[in-house]
């Protein structure tokens, strides 16, 4: 798995993620949309990148075009060197979680597994270690209506965590959530990018959520979203106590300049 100091080999100086003047265009005529660009952005591996920026601005878009689920209309997208691939370069974590609800917790997991290419022999156990990364050991006999919303997005997460593809992309995964569940799955995913150092790309309207999160923050202006601010966030990363990096005036300040400047870009 890539990370900072161990990046995958023919990528050095390259990137994890290249964007080359992207632009995206939705409909015809009279009808088009541009959505978002142009946008050059460089991502080196192990970087935790938070897109924020008002309801819009084209901040899913721009993680589609990353994912390979659209294709860019000018510009170009590449991870690792080459244009992405669906399913196979990035694992995706949507606002629903999108699971399969005849199937168990486990049996969620396996099917990502399955797909990922692990023998059958390994799956149960990295389906276990993947259960237990997310906080949900135990609990793979039960079914996905018994677990709560919280708990079904943590198997969302662990199974865009299965492939191990190079990406780990977020699409607004904790907007449906309540405040206190979503504050300890932020906490368990800035665990997940410290431990794995998986490079990351996360989508929020929420300045708090983007300085808690990111190594790295965007802001995108209103559409068609162009980065307004591009800023390298400086504070502790790794395990480390997370009600005093919230409490802590760094962290508080950096909020502010965020929150500001996401109005400012939304003006
Ligand atoms: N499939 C589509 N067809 C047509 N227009 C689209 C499509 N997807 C998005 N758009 C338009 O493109 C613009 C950017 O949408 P996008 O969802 O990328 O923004 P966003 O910043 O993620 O918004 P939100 O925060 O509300 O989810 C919006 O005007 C949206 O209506």
């Amino acid at each position: 798995m890539p990370s900072t100091s161990d990046r995958p080999i023919g990528t050095e100086g390259s990137g994890a993620i290249h964007l080359d003047n992207v632009s995206h265009r939705y409909g015809t005529g009279d009808d088009t949309v541009t959505a978002v660009g142009p946008v050059s952005l460089d991502v080196p591996a192990g970087e935790f990148l938070v897109l924020v920026g008002a309801s819009g601005c084209g901040k899913s878009t721009l993680l589609r075009l990353i994912a390979g689920f659209e294709q860019p209309t000018d510009g170009q997208v590449d991870v690792l060197g080459k244009p992405p691939t669906p399913g196979e370069s990035a694992g995706v974590v949507f606002q629903q979680p999108r699971l399969f609800p005849w199937r168990t917790v486990g049996g969620n997991v396996d099917v990502a597994l399955k797909y990922a290419g692990i023998a059958k022999a390994d799956r149960g156990a990295r389906r276990d270690q993947l259960l237990e990364r997310v906080g949900l050991e135990g609990t793979a006999d039960r079914r996905i209506w018994e677990i709560s919303g919280g708990q079904q997005q943590r198997v969302a997460i662990a199974r865009a965590l299965a492939a191990e593809n190079p990406l780990f992309l977020l699409d607004e995964p904790f907007a449906a959530l309540d405040a206190l569940t979503r504050e300890r799955l932020q906490e368990d995913v800035r665990g997940v990018s410290s431990d794995t150092g998986r490079t990351s790309v996360f989508v929020t309207h929420s300045a708090d959520e983007a300085v808690f999160l990111g190594s790295r923050i965007v802001v995108l202006s209103k559409r068609p979203g162009q980065i307004a601010l591009d800023l390298e966030v400086d504070l502790p990363r790794g395990r480390i106590d997370f009600d005093e990096l919230r409490n802590s005036r760094d962290y508080n300040s950096l909020r502010s300049e965020v929150s500001h400047a996401v109005k400012a870009a939304a003006a």
